[in-house]
C-alpha cells in the first residue's frame, strides 16, 4: 500500500497534482454519443447545452471496423464545442484494457484534447490494479502533452470480479471520480439468465404463502438492488459518486424511471442516457422532489447549528435528519444553479 502522504503526489514529473477535493458538479445524466455516427455527432453542439455530461463512446456498441472513426470523431467533437462554456462535462469511454484499441484511444485523445477532457470511463474494471495502470499512463501522457488539469477516472462495475473488489477499486487512486453499474456485461459475467440492458425481469419475484384457494400475491423484485447498494457504499465511503448506468429498453420509459428513481433514492447521483428520450426523464428523476426540498429546508432552518432535537409536523428531527436534509438542500441548490425553472420552484433564496 502506498503511504497516505504520497497518495496525492503526481505519478509523473510534470503531470498536474491530483485533486484533493473533487470538483462539485451536477451530473444527473451521462449522455452517450456514438462518435462514428456523423449525424449524431453533428448534433453535439446543440446537445451540449441540454445535458450535464456528453460522453463519446469508443467501446461496446462501436463496431470493430469503426473504432478508428469513433476515436477521430470524438477528437473532432471535442474540438468543435466549448463544453466548459455551459458547464457540461466532456467524458470518453475508452476500450477495455485487454483490447487492441486502448493505447491508441488514450495516446490520441490526451494528445489532441487532453485539456478539454474531464473524465475517462474505464470499462470492465476487475480490481485496483486496472486503475493503477490507467493512473500511471494518464500521468505520463498528461506530462508529455502539458495537460494542466488532472483527468479523472470513472470505473464501470460490470464483472463479478469487479463487484468482489469494489471497495478497493473505489479507493485505488485520487483520480477516481465514481462508478457506474454495467448491468449487461455484469449479467453475462455472473451467468445471469437474462438478455436485457438493466431493469428487472418478470421471472425474478417473490410469492405470498398459500392462503386457502385465494390467488397468491406475487411481485417482481429488483435484480440490481444488491449491486447498487454495494456500489453506493463503496463510493460514498471514499468520497466518490455512484451512477445507475444504462437502461436499454427505450420503449419502456416507465420502467426506466422506476429503476433510475430507486438508484437516486439509494444514493446514486445520476444515470446514463443512451437516447434523447431518456434525457428529460433523468432530469426529472435526479433532482429532488420539491416537497422534500421544502421539508428539508424547514429542518435546516429549525436547527441552525445542526444539533439537538425538534418536532416538525409530528416527526422528530435531530442531528441525523439534519444531515439528510442537508444532502437534499445542497443538491437542490446545485440543480437550481443550472435550472431556472426548478430554482423558482425550490425557492431557496
Ligand atoms: C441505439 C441507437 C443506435 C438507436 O439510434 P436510432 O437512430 O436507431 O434511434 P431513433 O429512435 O431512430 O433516434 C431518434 C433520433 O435521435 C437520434 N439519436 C439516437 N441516439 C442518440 C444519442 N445517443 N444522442 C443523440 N442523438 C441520438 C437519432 O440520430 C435520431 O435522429 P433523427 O430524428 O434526426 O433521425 C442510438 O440511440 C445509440 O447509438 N445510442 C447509444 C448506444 C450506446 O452507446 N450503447 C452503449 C452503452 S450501454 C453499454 O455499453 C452497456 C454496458 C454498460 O457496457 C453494460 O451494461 O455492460
Ligand atoms: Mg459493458
Amino acid at each position: 500500500m502506498k503511504l497516505p502522504r504520497r497518495f496525492f503526489q503526481p505519478l509523473a514529473t510534470g503531470a498536474p497534482a491530483p485533486f484533493r477535493d473533487l470538483p462539485v458538479k451536477l451530473e444527473r445524466m451521462i449522455h452517450f454519443v456514438p462518435p462514428h455516427n456523423d449525424k449524431v455527432r453533428a448534433r453535439v453542439p446543440e446537445l451540449a447545452g441540454t445535458v450535464d455530461v456528453v460522453l463519446g463512446n469508443l467501446e461496446d456498441a462501436v463496431p470493430a471496423d469503426q473504432k478508428e472513426a469513433a476515436r477521430k470523431g470524438f477528437v473532432a467533437m471535442a474540438q468543435a464545442t466549448d463544453f466548459a462554456a455551459t458547464g457540461t462535462g466532456l467524458w470518453t469511454r475508452i476500450n477495455a484494457l485487454n483490447s487492441p484499441w486502448i493505447l491508441d484511444d488514450l495516446f490520441t485523445i490526451v494528445a489532441e484534447v487532453g485539456d478539454k477532457l474531464d473524465v475517462v470511463m474505464v470499462p470492465k474494471v476487475e480490481g485496483p490494479w486496472d486503475i493503477h495502470y490507467i493512473d500511471q499512463l494518464l500521468a505520463q501522457l498528461e506530462a508529455r502533452h502539458g495537460v494542466k488539469k488532472p483527468i479523472l477516472v470513472h470505473a464501470i462495475l460490470e464483472t463479478a470480479e469487479g463487484v468482489a473488489n469494489v471497495d478497493a477499486i473505489a479507493c485505488a487512486s485520487p483520480r477516481m471520480h465514481g462508478m457506474s453499474l454495467g448491468p449487461a456485461d455484469l449479467a453475462a459475467s455472473r451467468g445471469m439468465k437474462t438478455t436485457r440492458v438493466g431493469g428487472g425481469h418478470p421471472d425474478y419475484r417473490v410469492i405470498a404463502d398459500p392462503a386457502g384457494d385465494a390467488p397468491r400475491a406475487s411481485a417482481q423484485q429488483d435484480l440490481w438492488h444488491y449491486t447498487i447498494a454495494r456500489m453506493v457504499d463503496a463510493c460514498m465511503a471514499n468520497g466518490i459518486k455512484a451512477f445507475y448506468g444504462p437502461f436499454g429498453d427505450f420503449s419502456d420509459l416507465a420502467a426506466c424511471e422506476v429503476q433510475f428513481r430507486n438508484a437516486f433514492l439509494m444514493g446514486c447521483a445520476g444515470a446514463w442516457t443512451l437516447h434523447p428520450s431518456q434525457v428529460a426523464l433523468a432530469k426529472k428523476v435526479f433532482a429532488p422532489d420539491p416537497a422534500e426540498v421544502a421539508f428539508a429546508a424547514r429542518i435546516v432552518a429549525a436547527m441552525p447549528d445542526g444539533t439537538g432535537a425538534v418536532m416538525l409536523d409530528g416527526k422528530m428531527q435531530d442531528d441525523a435528519t439534519w444531515k439528510q436534509a442537508k444532502v437534499i438542500v445542497d443538491l437542490a441548490k446545485l440543480v437550481a444553479a443550472k435550472d431556472p425553472d426548478l430554482a423558482k420552484v425550490y425557492d431557496l433564496g
